[in-house]
């Protein structure tokens, strides 16, 4: 059983197209997803009904093999926690403490344990000097950090993140990446993301969906997509430099074995030149 799961999966807004088209997709249980695809593709309506935000027009959404209801929707939203594109629709409390303390008091959770889970959320997301501010003072990464602390004090079993790296500056979505993998290694949850930067996909994911006029047109492992890259081209995205690069090198004739993370693609580089003048 995948703890998320959509089958035929279709959702229409008021507009004529629509913007789910039969979508089948699955989370299964301590994997990293990315969700990619250009502006409108349909990422942010696909995780909007992961915790029952949108209902379906057609089709299933399945979360741990059970439809959401009315009756276990506070359930779902406590299993998978949806942090927003735009962190001032997550974010309304007067101070930050105050916003982060807002879930976990709604789950009927006693004092200590709220404050408790505050202060780990606050701690993991390494913004515990922001306790007292107003959230709607603060910058918007910061802003992004707050509302995924917020989700994160929930403690939902999967975290499912519109964007998580935009607005961030270079050292804040580098923690974002440390942070998500601990999540997934540590604590065994399934976090599931979207993103423009394919640039930090293989050091945040294992497992890629592409999405394109709100259907799934391609999916599989971060080697298997970015090695397409007509495909990629048709939905109006862009291989990843590292690849990229290698693969023009490997086009040229030097022989240098195809790399995806910056680690990767050191090793490679080594190896590929060790020795040259
Ligand atoms: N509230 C809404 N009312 C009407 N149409 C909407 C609404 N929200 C989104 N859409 C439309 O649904 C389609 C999918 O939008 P969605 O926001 O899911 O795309 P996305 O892949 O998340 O895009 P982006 O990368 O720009 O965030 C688009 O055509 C969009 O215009």
């Amino acid at each position: 059983m995948h703890l998320i799961e959509t089958r035929n999966l279709s959702y229409q807004y008021t507009s004529s197209r629509k913007a789910l088209d039969g979508v089948n997709f699955f989370a299964p249980r301590n994997s990293r997803i990315a969700v990619i695809g250009s502006n409108g593709a349909g990422k942010s309506t696909l995780f909007r009904h992961f915790n029952g935000i949108l209902t379906p027009s057609s089709g299933q959404v399945l979360v741990r093999g059970e439809q959401i209801t009315k009756k276990n929707l506070k359930e779902i939203r406590k299993f998978v926690g949806l942090v927003f594109q735009n962190s001032d629709d997550q974010i309304f409390s007067p101070t930050v403490e105050q916003d982060i303390a807002f879930g976990p008091t709604n789950l009927g959770l006693d004092t200590e344990t709220v404050e408790h889970r505050v202060s780990s959320a606050l701690k993991m997301l390494g913004i515990e000097h922001l306790l007292d501010r107003v959230p709607h003072h603060l910058s918007g990464g910061e802003k992004k950090r707050v509302a995924i602390a917020g989700v994160i004090a929930m403690e939902p079993e999967v975290l499912v993140m519109d964007e998580p790296t935009a607005g961030l500056d270079p050292e804040g979505r580098d923690d974002l990446i440390l942070f998500m993998n601990d999540l997934v290694k540590t604590y065994g949850m399934t976090v599931v993301f979207s993103t423009h930067e394919l640039d930090l996909i293989p050091s945040m994911a294992d497992y890629i969906y592409v999405m394109d006029k709100g259907r799934i047109c391609a999916q599989g492992t971060v080697e298997e997509i970015f090695l397409q890259e007509d495909l990629l081209r048709r939905v109006h995205l862009t291989m990843p430099v590292l690849p990229k690069l290698i693969r023009t090198l490997q086009n040229q004739g030097i022989e240098i074995s195809m790399a995806y993370t910056y680690e990767e693609a050191e090793a490679a580089f080594l190896e590929a030149f060790n020795g040259r003048a």
